[in-house]
């Protein structure tokens, strides 16, 4: 699929980015936008992530905190709680390597003690001691774009050149990992869809999100049953968003993008599965 195939080592569990990779959600949580309260017991979490395993998920993506817009943070312990135990558990039961949806340094480093073996920053290393952790933890880390922060920050977004300012934060924090002693090969990039940004941007960084491989590292792409999407599709309900979601996958996967962070594993799985066919098809010899 792509003419390099970047791999990344999750504490182990090596991640090859030789297509696109289909990191599955699992919301600890009990207010996430499209699934909160469905998988908030550990046995609840760990029986899901384990059917995402099942259902084709490279990567299962273990979060504790939502970020939906308006959402208000949820405390270190409380944090710590929800995510560990389900952590330890399918890093026992499941060989797919597991990613930890945090921003805090100290569910960071319990998490990768506990068998993460990847970070997903929402905030790009941003919060005090968290680029110092990742360095220290040595997991692959997803650095995301936020414009400001979750409880305020669709509250009007505005840009002048969306796509131009969402490559400068991110080519910024590569840079500030590296100097932290996070090598590039241990970096994801992810310019953050819905995080601060209306239907239109939204819609301007999937176009262009080619511009986004320029930075040297691998993209991650998340639309999964996002509010833009719903706005396109007129679903109302996230859970009816899965073929709008695909869709915007679908288009992401084809402009670069190496990981997609979606709830509907099977149904991305079998769309990228079609995809890959057709692309993998030779192009005609010309006569
Ligand atoms: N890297 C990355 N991480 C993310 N984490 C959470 C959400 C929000 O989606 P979800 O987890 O489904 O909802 P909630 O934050 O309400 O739990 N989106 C992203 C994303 O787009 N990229």
């Amino acid at each position: 699929m792509f003419d390099i195939s970047p791999q990344l080592d999750c504490a182990g569990r090596v991640l090859v980015l030789d297509r696109t990779r289909v990191m599955g959600i699992v919301n600890v949580t009990p207010d996430s936008f499209s699934d909160g309260g469905l998988h908030a017991s550990v046995d609840a979490a760990v029986a899901h992530g384990l059917r995402l395993a099942e259902e084709g998920a490279d990567i299962l993506d273990v979060g504790g905190e939502s970020t939906r817009p308006g959402a208000a943070e949820v405390p270190v312990e409380e944090e710590l709680r929800r995510v560990v135990p389900v952590i330890e558990r399918l890093a026992r039961q499941t060989s797919v390597p597991i990613s930890v949806d945090t921003c805090k340094p100290e569910v960071m480093r319990a998490a990768v003690e506990a068998g993460a073996g990847m970070i997903n920053d929402v905030c790009a290393l941003r919060r005090e001691g968290a680029l110092d952790t990742a360095a220290a933890l040595g997991v692959p880390v997803v650095l995301m774009h936020m414009r400001g922060e979750p409880r305020t920050m669709q509250d009007d977004p505005r840009y002048d050149d969306v796509v131009a300012e969402v490559h400068r934060f991110l080519a910024e924090r590569v840079f500030a990992a590296e100097l932290a002693g996070i090598p590039k090969k241990r970096l994801v990039v992810d310019p953050g869809f819905g995080f601060g940004k209306t239907t239109a941007h939204n819609l301007a960084l999937l176009a262009q999100l080619e511009r986004f491989t320029g930075l040297g590292v691998p993209v991650l792409a998340g639309l999964s049953r996002k509010r833009s999407i719903g706005e396109l599709t007129g679903r109302e309900v996230p859970a009816e968003r899965v073929a709008g979601s695909v869709a915007a996958h679908l288009v992401a996967a084809q402009r670069g993008a190496r990981i997609v962070r979606v709830h509907d594993v099977a149904a991305t799985v079998d769309a990228l599965r079609v995809w890959e066919a057709v692309a993998a098809v030779p192009a005609p010899r010309r006569a």
